[in-house]
């Protein structure tokens, strides 16, 4: 689908400090609707951070940010807007199937929880309490919440780390089918696969700011693999 001239996500020299530490440093992209875009960048550049402004978890400390044309974190986005964190200790005792129901249960129009356990692969472990299973089986309870509230815009921080062969194609399916379904999606990934498999738009981060963005056949144009073009425009944390 090609973009339309409304962002789902602008964000404009967008600044966050924690303490004396500035953690995004003018970062600046837009997410087109309908469409996979790819956050890469070394640990620590900043890429969850930015997540967490664009569904209202951190208030950044300057720039402009838009997420669906709004300010992120009010009540009308924040219902259009799904996240899959990378990790969340808040479920603990519930069991998956009961997280979903009750996730499902703050939305107008949730999807059906069954049907989305089904497609997910959930069903073997529904009655498990989240904090009894393996961090794969977490990550994707993790991304059927993000999903159960049909959002239209949905944010996956590390959406297959930690997952096996078999959940990490389930995965990719799945991003393929919000994407057709004209659901935008913004992820974040290490792996250069993922993001040659999904990204519409390829955007890597580095120390806070955005090196470098663009298509995977315009990155690597001039034949170089895309973990090259991640290692000659970024530091390794350490060098920050
Ligand atoms: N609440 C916080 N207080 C202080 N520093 C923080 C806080 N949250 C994140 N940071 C720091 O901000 C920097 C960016 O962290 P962030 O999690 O955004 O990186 P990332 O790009 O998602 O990394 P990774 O690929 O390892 O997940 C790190 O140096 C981190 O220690």
């Amino acid at each position: 689908m090609p973009p339309n001239s409304d962002p789902v996500v602008a964000a404009d020299a967008v600044t966050v400090r924690f303490g004396s530490t500035e953690v995004l440093r003018g970062l600046s992209l837009r997410a087109d609707r309908g469409r996979v875009t790819a956050l890469l960048g070394p640990n620590g550049a900043g890429k969850t951070t930015f997540l967490r402004c664009c569904t209202g978890l951190i208030a950044p400390s300057g720039g402009s940010l838009r997420v669906l044309a709004e300010r992120p974190g009010t009540p009308a986005v924040t219902a259009r807007v799904g996240l899959m964190p990378q990790s969340t200790g808040a479920w603990s005792g519930i069991r998956a199937a009961d997280l979903l129901r009750y996730l499902a249960g703050l939305y107008a129009h949730p999807l059906p929880v069954e049907a989305l356990i089904e497609r997910l692969g959930i069903g073997t472990y529904a009655d498990i309490p989240y904090r009894r299973l393996s961090g794969g089986q977490q990550q994707t309870v993790n991304l059927a919440g993000a999903l159960v509230g049909r959002p239209e815009l949905v944010f996956l921080d590390e959406p297959t780390a930690g997952l096996d062969p078999h959940a990490r194609r389930t995965s990719w399916d799945l991003v393929r089918e919000l994407r057709a379904s004209g659901v935008s999606v913004v992820l974040t990934t290490h792996a250069m696969d993922e993001a040659a498999a999904l990204a519409d738009e390829v955007v890597i981060v580095d120390r806070g700011r955005v090196a470098v963005s663009g298509t995977v056949a315009d990155l690597t144009a001039d034949g170089t693999s895309l973990e090259d073009v991640f290692l000659r425009h970024t530091h390794a944390e350490a060098g920050r």
